[in-house]
């Protein structure tokens, strides 16, 4: 069985409004440190606070919608219902492991990004790009894993101490001891093993690929945005890469694809209209975009060490959505299953 999206809306649409974004904002954040500018660590948080309000956040407030949406179906009253139960019981029961085991919590957040970033891409090779080359189920996995890898390990290896510092900003919430439990991770020996195993994992999934790659031309879309991204993930320290990459990359793309699953967005793509279908999802997601910013108010009042800086705010930002990110997995998996891209 094949991938099955909405194919009525023409090739260069979905890649003027789902893909190219990404690649411009990924080269144009790139360009000023391949030139050796510096950019204030100060605004490097910035993408990461506009991800709250603009695409970020709001990528995964359509979740009650979107699986009656993929089946063809109205979201009827049971199907919301459905959606937020999910959310309370996986997210809620993943919010307390938080306050209990915070290291774990942290690689738990890491693991199940990469599995979803990958996951991500994985649809946007088959679906929006229309590539053919990932034939079989050993090389799907392997993309998941390389894609999810760029922005969840290579910022490890090339900014560990960066990396440990987000991890211990998000982990001091809770108890600023306990990430000393993760400090393996850090170490060069680990890391090392880590960029190896990596890096072989790219070539062989890009070498099958290409082996079994009818259009050639969409292996090299695949190897090029692997690749670079690699570079983009290596060079720009990771504050500043993730939260680009989170809106543009991957907020973008999972917006696209929730567009195709709604009938008139769909209709105002066909007709060369993304603002309208753009309008759409805007107002889809706008209520429970407030909702989730009123949560993590709350969640300033729960955690045992509250924010006082950006930094700090950020981190606590980024505790919300790992509560709310493996709860959005599972909404994003049935997509997954609905419209083949694993099959
Ligand atoms: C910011 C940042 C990190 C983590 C970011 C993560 C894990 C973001 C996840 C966002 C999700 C899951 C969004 C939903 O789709 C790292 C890797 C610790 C490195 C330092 C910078
Ligand atoms: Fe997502």
């Amino acid at each position: 069985m094949g991938v099955s999206y909405r194919s009525a809306v023409e090739l260069s649409v979905r890649y003027r409004v789902a893909l190219a974004p990404g690649w411009v904002a990924s080269l144009a954040v790139v360009a000023p440190f391949l030139a050796g500018v510096s950019i204030p660590p100060a605004l490097q948080y910035a993408p990461l606070v506009v991800s709250a309000v603009l695409l970020g956040l709001p990528h995964g407030a359509v979740d009650h919608l979107a699986v009656a949406r993929t089946r063809g179906e109205r979201p009827d009253w049971r199907a919301i219902a459905r959606v937020f139960a999910l959310y309370g019981v996986v997210g809620g029961a993943y919010a307390v492991t938080w306050f209990l085991a915070p290291a774990a919590a942290f690689v738990l957040f890491i693991a199940v990004t990469w599995f979803h970033w990958g996951q991500g891409d994985l649809y946007a090779l088959r679906a929006l790009a229309d590539a053919d080359h990932l034939r079989s189920l050993p090389q799907r996995i392997g993309t998941v894993l390389v894609r999810g890898g760029l922005p969840m390990l290579v910022p490890l290896l090339a900014f560990p101490e960066w990396y440990r510092r987000v991890a211990t900003d998000l982990v001091s919430l809770f108890a600023p001891d306990a990430v000393a439990a993760i400090g393996w991770a850090f170490r060069a020996d680990v890391r090392t093993a880590l960029a190896l195993a990596y890096g072989a994992l790219v070539v062989a999934t890009l070498a099958v690929g290409f082996a079994r790659a009818d259009a050639r031309r969409l292996w090299l879309l695949d190897a090029g945005e692997t690749l670079g991204l690699l570079a983009y993930f290596a060079l720009v320290p990771p504050v500043l890469a993730i939260g680009v990459y989170f809106c543009l990359w991957h907020s973008l793309r999972h917006v696209a694809r929730l567009l195709l699953v709604d009938d008139d967005a769909t209709a105002a793509l066909q007709n060369r209209d993304p603002s309208a279908a753009l309008a759409r999802f805007a107002r889809d997601a706008a209520p429970l975009t407030a909702a989730s910013l009123a949560l993590l108010g709350g969640l300033y009042f729960l955690v045992p060490n509250p924010p006082g800086s950006v930094p700090e705010w950020v981190a606590l930002y980024l505790v919300f959505i790992a509560v709310v990110t493996l709860p959005h997995v599972v909404v994003v998996s049935i997509m997954d299953r609905e419209q083949g891209v694993w099959a």
